[in-house]
């Protein structure tokens, strides 16, 4: 690291809720999901350099090690991001990019989508230029389709196949413990295993601003329709829920395309309590808690 490092935060994705809608010709699901974002996250540490250079570190790091550097949602982004500029002109100079690995790799949290927008927002600022934000958000919906709510950050409403965001400013924070098997889940496998594809879309969003009991009862009212084929596919999905159900929470859910869920706790101290429990019952599973962004108004 350098005195002219950028440090991006790449904070893990959370779908509070996700109904799957319908289904597009070429076969990308549409969906409504709340989504918010947790302070648990991958960090990345963007240098100037001679050449163009790529490190990990991390609890999860060894995972990606294994796999060919190329195929690193980091790395793409920073190709993609770099075509762009100089098809304008621009200069962008070599970098070194040292990615943090914390979460859980395949884990329905976004890890991947979550670096690849943190690497967007950082070589902007390092590189010195700004794509607009409709060609910015074009080149992260290419990378994936939980790029773009990634580049946000911030809770949201997402529709379309996760592309079309809207900003949720009166969501609340959370006390949050999340948790994974550690084991990897496909998410074009979940897809796959899915049965049922026009499901009934959220209901109304909670109008009360900043109400946390209101949208607590909104949320557990909701559902993540991925989760009944995840489950079917790894059983520890299920036995993650049972025991965070037996721990206060005031919901439980799984994220994305799983394995990882999630609960939402009013208070700090009974989510600290529950992940001793998870951590007690299951040592060899991902339990981390944090503590979810509120909206901005
Ligand atoms: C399940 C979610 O995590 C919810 O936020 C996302 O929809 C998945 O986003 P992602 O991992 O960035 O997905 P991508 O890498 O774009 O797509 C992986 C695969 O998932 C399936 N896919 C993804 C998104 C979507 N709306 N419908 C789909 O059917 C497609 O088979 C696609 O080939
Ligand atoms: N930086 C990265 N972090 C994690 N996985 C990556 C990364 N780059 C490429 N990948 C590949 O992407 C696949 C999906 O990983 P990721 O952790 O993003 O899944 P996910 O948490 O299920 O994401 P989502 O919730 O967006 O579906 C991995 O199996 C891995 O091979």
């Amino acid at each position: 690291m350098t005195t002219d490092s950028i440090i991006e935060p790449a904070p893990a994705k959370i779908n509070l809720a996700l109904h799957v809608i319908g289904q597009r010709p070429d076969g990308y699901h549409l969906m409504e999901s709340v989504v918010t974002f947790a302070a648990a996250g991958d960090r990345l540490v963007m240098s100037p350099a001679a050449t163009d250079r790529f490190g990990l570190s991390g609890r999860f790091a060894p995972l990606l090690q294994a796999e060919d550097p190329a195929t690193n949602l980091v790395l793409k982004a920073r190709d993609a991001l770099r075509a762009a500029f100089v098809g304008k002109g621009l200069p962008t100079a070599a970098v070194d990019i040292h990615l943090e690995k914390n979460l859980p790799v395949a884990s329905g949290i976004g890890g991947g989508s979550a670096d690849a927008a943190a690497a967007l927002r950082g070589l902007q600022r390092l590189w010195g230029h700004a794509l607009a934000a409709e060609e910015l958000h074009m080149l992260a919906l290419k990378l994936g389709a939980d790029v773009p709510m990634c580049l946000a950050g911030r809770p949201l409403l997402a529709r379309g196949i996760g592309d079309e965001i809207e900003s949720l400013p009166h969501l609340p924070a959370f006390s949050c413990v999340l948790v994974n098997p550690l084991k990897a889940v496909s998410t074009p496998a979940i897809f796959k295993l899915l049965t049922e594809k026009n499901n009934a879309p959220l209901a109304p969003l909670p109008s009360s601003a900043g109400r946390t009991a209101g949208w607590l009862s909104w949320l557990s009212s909701a559902r993540n329709d991925l989760e009944a084929p995840a489950k079917n596919l790894v059983g520890e999905i299920g036995e993650a829920g049972k025991l965070l159900l037996r721990e206060n929470a005031a919901m439980v859910r799984m994220s994305g395309s799983g394995a990882t869920c999630f609960a939402l706790f009013t208070d700090p101290g009974l989510a600290e309590k529950a992940a001793a429990a998870l951590h007690a019952a299951r040592p060899d599973w991902y339990v981390q808690t944090t503590e979810t962004f509120a909206g901005t108004v």
